[in-house]
């Protein structure tokens, strides 16, 4: 459904170029429900827009939903979707008019477009609001309307820029709720962009983390963590000398009492080392075992946290400054 080989983008900056993409290999197949992380500035708002063809690529190429961006931008749009971090639903319409309307800039004949309009009305379950104005509604329900539109020309490629910031946790939980149904319902492949590393790893069958304009990480939330960050084991004992002692016997570091290791499967491997440590007569006050998070993998791979640095630019525009 996308893929893409070498796709690079430059911007010229007064004298300076800054490559914004590097030599993006992509392969997505149809169905996918793949999560693009990375922190502010990495790239990711410059793919999409590549994908979506919004913006061409300086080099390299990108075929999405069976045509190429550069050589064929019509038939690429008329096949996916796409979902803006601002509203796509403009005020001057009610929610059913708005969905019509939308439909009819598609193509689509009036009876056409009105039944379609009605098919997403019941699936984001915005039917007892089709008759109200888009101003009136709530974030979760203006960003359901916003999937509808997204979706009114049956697209099989959803593009969808951070669908759930801003949102409270209740209408995020309720967003994603309707994405996965969307994806049961039609099969749609999608595409998104998320600054909740919780919601990629648990809704997203496929993980892809991009950091300066490459992919750096790229497969299932399970793999990247068991393979990239790990269990952990921490204990505390009642010295700093023992925890040197029991750092030493685990293969793993010591800070004041605390002693920290990365162990394969950390519930089966606890047992073991608490007894290895009370053979040596060191001392355990406290033990825990912590399951590694997508924060963990990208603090592995770069030395940085994504949490921080992924922090939502709400009201703030994005890293360009765009409001
Ligand atoms: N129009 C532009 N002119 C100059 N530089 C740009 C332009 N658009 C993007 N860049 C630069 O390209 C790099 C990647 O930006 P991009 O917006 O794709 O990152 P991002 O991962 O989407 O970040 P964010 O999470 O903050 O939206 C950044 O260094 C950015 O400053």
């Amino acid at each position: 459904m996308i893929h893409t080989r070498g796709l690079t983008r430059d911007f010229k900056v007064k004298k300076e170029t800054v490559t914004a993409v590097r030599g993006i290999d992509l392969d997505v197949e149809a169905g996918q429900l793949v999560a693009f992380l990375g922190p502010n500035g990495a790239g990711k708002s410059t793919t999409l827009r590549m994908l979506t063809t919004l913006l061409p690529p300086t080099s390299g190429t990108a075929t999405v939903a069976g045509h190429d961006v550069a050589a064929d931008p019509r038939a690429v749009r008329s096949r996916i979707g796409y979902v803006g971090q601002r509203n796509g639903a403009g005020e001057d319409q009610l929610v059913r008019d708005e969905l019509v309307s939308q439909g009819r800039c598609y193509g689509l004949r009036p009876k056409e477009a009105g039944a379609r309009a009605d098919e997403l009305l019941d699936l984001l379950e915005l039917t007892p609001l089709a008759k109200r104005a888009p101003g009136t509604l709530s974030g979760g329900q203006r960003r359901r309307l916003d999937i509808a539109l997204g979706l009114i020309h049956r697209p099989d490629l959803l593009f969808l820029d951070e669908p759930s910031t801003g949102l409270d946790p209740k209408s995020r939980a309720d967003v994603w709720r309707h994405i996965l149904r969307l994806r049961e319902t039609y099969g749609t492949t999608l595409f998104l962009t998320t600054h909740y590393l919780e919601e990629a790893d648990t809704m997203a069958e496929r993980v892809v983390i991009i950091d300066n304009g490459l992919i750096i990480a790229d497969g299932t939330a399970e793999r990247l963590k068991n393979d990239l960050a790990g269990d952990h084991i921490t204990v505390t004992t009642g010295t700093e000398r023992e925890a040197a002692a029991a750092a030493g016997i685990g293969g793993g570091s010591a800070e004041g009492t605390t002693v920290r290791l990365r162990v394969a499967q950390a519930p089966a491997a606890l047992p073991d080392y608490l007894r290895a440590l009370d053979a040596a007569g060191i001392k355990v006050t406290t033990a825990e075992t912590t399951r590694p998070t997508l924060d963990d993998v990208f603090l592995t791979l770069t030395g940085r946290s994504l949490e921080v640095d992924l922090l939502p630019l709400v009201n703030e525009g994005d890293s360009h400054g765009r409001p």
